[in-house]
Order: C-alpha cells, then structure tokens, then sequence
C-alpha cells in the first residue's frame, strides 16, 4: 500500500527527536539508547557519482525516518505507529572504501586518513571473517528495537543492487553509558560497565579524545570520529563458575556496587595501582596507557546458542576516539597481553571505520569528502 508523506505521529514528543543535522554526527556523544542495530555493507555500484548518489538518498531517508517520519511513500511500514524513539543513524567508512585489493574503486586511495590503518592482530582473538569488515558502516540505535531495525532494512531496500550486508548485529542492551546521572547498566557478567567513561557532556574531553581536531588531518575528517567494533563473545558458562571473589579481581570492582576494589562507592576516586596487576580496570585504565580514553557505545548481544550448546552471548563493543593508533590499539594490545579478563571472553568480529563529521541541511553522508 501507498503512504503519503506523512506527518510525525502524534505520540512523537520532541525529546524523542535527536537532531540528524550537526557539527558532529549523531549517535556517538548522544546518550546512550537501549537498542542497537548495527550493519557493514559493501559498496556494488562502480562509480564514484553512484556512491555519492547511494549517500544522498540514504541521507534523506535517515533525515526523515530520525524525525519520526515515514522514509518515503513506498515505506515498509513496520514502524508506522512508533515514535522516533531517539532513533540516530551513523555512518563510517571502513579502509576498503579507499582502496580494495589494490584496487582505487573511487578515486579515494589518496583521502584514506593515516589514522584509519589496518587494525594489527591481537593474542588471542578469533576473528571471522564473515563478522568483520565492510565498506561502509551504519549504526541505528533506538529505544524501540522496531524502530532501530526498520532503520536498516529501510536502508538496505533502498540500496538494493547497489550495496549487500555483509554482516550485521543485534545488540538489546547498552552497557555503556554516557550518562554518570543515570543508573549505570550492566553487561551480561554482572558488573556495571560504564562507570569512568566519557560523559555526552563532558565537551572538553570529548574535544580532546573523540572528535579528530581540524590540525589532525585530512581535513574532510575534522569534527569526525573513528569507529572501532568488537563482536567479543563471552564464555558464560564458564563466568558463572567462577566465584564472586575472582570475578571481583578480574574486573578489579566489585560486582555490586561496582566500586573499585577496596574502595565503598562506585564513584570513588582511585588509586589504579592498589588494584589487581591483571584486573581489567587496572590494565585499561588511563594512567596505565599514557592519559588515553575510549568513549565506549557498547551493546549486550544473545544471539542463540553454539553448535555445543552453549550460548552464544558477548560485548558487541562499540568505540569512538580520535585516532585509534594512539588509542584502542595500544589498549587492545595491553589487554590482550595481561588482562585477566582474557580467560573469559574471545574477540570474534572486528571492524574499522572512520565517521565523517556531521550533516547540514541540505548535505549529504561524506560530502567532506565526497564532495
Ligand atoms: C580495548 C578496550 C576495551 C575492551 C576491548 C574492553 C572489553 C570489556 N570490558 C568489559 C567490562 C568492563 N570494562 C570496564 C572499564 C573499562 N574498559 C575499557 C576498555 C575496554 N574494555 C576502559 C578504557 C575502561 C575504563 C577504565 C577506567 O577508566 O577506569 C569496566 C568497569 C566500569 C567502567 O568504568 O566502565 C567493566 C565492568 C568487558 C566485560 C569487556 C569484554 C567483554
Ligand atoms: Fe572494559
């Protein structure tokens, strides 16, 4: 059936609204929304006039659909009657948009930032390929589920024959916040995650650890951001073995308040080197990596279970930085060494990609660069 160009529905109070346009793209210092669908697409189309005309029409769809509208007449329809639910899309562009097997698909080989280089391979991870990659990023998050995935079906139909999902990921619950006001969630082994990351608000470190600054280089970068993901399966089972006492060290808080270790309260101020050499905290904290922060986005993810019985569960970790050569990698690397975490989880899927900044009225995803 035919929908016209409709109004938001009434129930869409503006404060579920989150503004498309902005220096920055949305969805990465918004607070943290419950659901997340995330999606990797690899680019079909041949031309570069064809991609900038694949982003101008995606744009325009995310224009309407994070207003609360319908995307356009022929709208699939399953989030008719819902709210924007603070729906934000956001998009990046992973290393082979730049360049494919040697291959320069869109004349972009010489605008690949420095900073977007390949992830290096880290002890222990277990990446499949099928989990990782992509040419182009784009992460829905939405406080309705519906809503978060009618975003990217709606912009896989209107790709169709011009991009193919090559992986995607349901997350049905944040861990991070960035909001301290708020009860801090909790990921999937029980403790709060969240607890020192870097506030929506906190604009001078967001300046300084998450937006790539306009001396940082390319310039079409300035006001982005770079996108790290990590599918990290967790192994429960053997999690709730362990008692409370390890996994207290593990983490190096405890688990119900999530206090650090011999601290009282969550926020508490710290010493990092009273606490466990190989706990979790200790190791990633940042006097333990040069001053260091990640402005961590992440989602609880169950997708079912394994081949032996076990759930499939994890992170699906999401973080944004300014260069994830002085950031996420050396972290990834001192985690992936010492972290007693470690015996717990598995890496599984990985992806890079370096997020434009925002959108004007009128513009479109990767105009900066694009032109
Ligand atoms: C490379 C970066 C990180 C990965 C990968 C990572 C995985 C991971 N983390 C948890 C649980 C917690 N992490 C916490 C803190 C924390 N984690 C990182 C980085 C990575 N985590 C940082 C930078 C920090 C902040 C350190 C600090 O400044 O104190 C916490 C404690 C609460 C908090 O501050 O958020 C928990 C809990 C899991 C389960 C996990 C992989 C599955
Ligand atoms: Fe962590």
């Amino acid at each position: 059936f035919l929908l016209g160009e409709a109004e938001p529905p009434a129930s869409a109070a503006p404060a579920q609204v989150v503004d498309f346009h902005g220096p920055h793209q949305a969805g990465i210092a918004t607070p943290v929304q419950d659901r997340l669908h995330f999606a990797a697409f690899d680019v079909a189309v041949g031309t570069r006039e064809e991609l900038i005309a694949l982003l101008v029409s995606w744009t325009r769809a995310a224009e309407s659909m994070t207003a609360g509208r319908v995307s356009a007449a022929d709208d699939s329809g399953e989030a008719l009657d819902l709210p924007a639910s603070r729906l934000t899309l956001t998009v990046g562009f992973g290393p082979t948009l730049f360049e494919r097997a040697g291959e320069d698909r869109f004349g972009l080989a010489a605008s690949r930032p420095p900073a977007l280089a390949d992830l290096p391979a880290f002890p222990g991870e277990k990446l499949d390929p099928a989990r990782g990659g992509g040419d182009i990023a784009v992460q829905a998050c939405a406080d309705d589920p519906q809503v978060a995935v009618h975003a990217i079906r709606t912009l896989a139909r209107i790709g169709l024959g011009r991009v193919s999902m090559r992986w995607s990921q349901l997350g049905y619950g944040k861990t991070s916040s960035t909001t301290p006001t708020q009860l801090t969630p909790r990921n999937l082994m029980g403790f709060k995650d969240g607890t020192d990351n870097i506030p929506h608000d906190d604009h001078a470190a967001l300046d300084q650890h998450v937006w790539v600054g306009a001396a940082d280089g390319p310039a079409w970068m300035a006001g982005g951001s770079y996108l790290v993901a990590r599918r990290i399966r967790m192994h429960l089972e053997a999690w709730d073995q362990a008692s409370r006492q390890d996994q207290e060290a593990t983490i190096g808080r405890t688990k119900t308040e999530g206090a650090p270790l011999g601290g009282k309260g969550e926020r508490d101020r710290f010493d990092p080197a009273v606490l466990p050499a190989d706990s979790h905290v200790r190791l990633a904290h940042p006097s333990s990596n040069g001053g260091v922060r990640l402005m961590r986005r992440g989602y609880s993810f169950v997708d079912g279970s394994d081949t032996q019985g076990r759930i499939d569960a994890g992170l699906f970790f999401l973080a944004y930085q300014r260069d994830p050569r002085r950031q996420y990698v050396p972290v990834q690397r001192r985690l992936a060494t010492g972290d007693r975490l470690s015996t717990y989880i598995r890496h599984v899927g990985s992806g890079l990609w370096a997020c434009p900044p925002g959108v004007s009225p009128g513009g479109h995803w990767g105009d900066t660069l694009l032109g």
